[in-house]
């Protein structure tokens, strides 16, 4: 998955939004949305697979502590079509993620406990259009 946006710096706490708009695209394999410290300790590694990996049309969440990753979390819903335009904001608590999707919500536990998200990058099939930290 090639690297696209990386944002660092950041400084989102409990309870903001980091929002993400853009565009699927029409042949994507997959893409992913990442927050956290950096690029190495994820609270989210948010992964929408259409095939890739070994998965099809199947939403991959996980985290990553020092450059390990941890359990996966499958979801059931898949939300999302290939050339979809879609805006994806994610927030965080002391216990859980929330990513909001236009006709769908998820959680993803707070596994590392994270306090601020210092990270953002989107990896992959997504071309992103704008984003907005509320
Ligand atoms: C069945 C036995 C092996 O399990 C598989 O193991 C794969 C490797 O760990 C898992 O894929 C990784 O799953 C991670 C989340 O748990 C990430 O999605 C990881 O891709 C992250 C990634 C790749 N890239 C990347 N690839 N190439 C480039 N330039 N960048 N950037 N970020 C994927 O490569 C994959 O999800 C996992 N599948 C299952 C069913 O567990």
């Amino acid at each position: 998955m090639e690297q696209g946006l990386v944002v660092t710096q950041l400084d989102i706490q409990p309870g903001e939004c980091i929002k993400v708009k853009g565009k699927i695209l029409s042949d994507a394999k997959g893409f992913a949305v990442n927050v956290g410290k950096d690029s190495s300790t994820l609270l989210l590694h948010f992964n929408p697979r259409f095939d890739c990996h070994g998965d099809v049309n199947t939403i991959v969440c996980n985290s990553k502590q020092d450059g390990t990753w941890g359990e996966e979390d499958r979801k059931a819903d898949f939300p999302f079509q290939h050339g979809d335009k879609t805006e994806i904001c994610i927030s965080f608590n002391e216990t859980e993620a929330t990513v909001k999707l236009p006709d769908a919500e998820f959680q993803f536990p707070n596994r590392l406990g994270m306090e601020k998200i210092e990270y953002l990058a989107v990896e992959g099939d997504f071309k992103v259009k704008a984003i907005k930290f509320s």
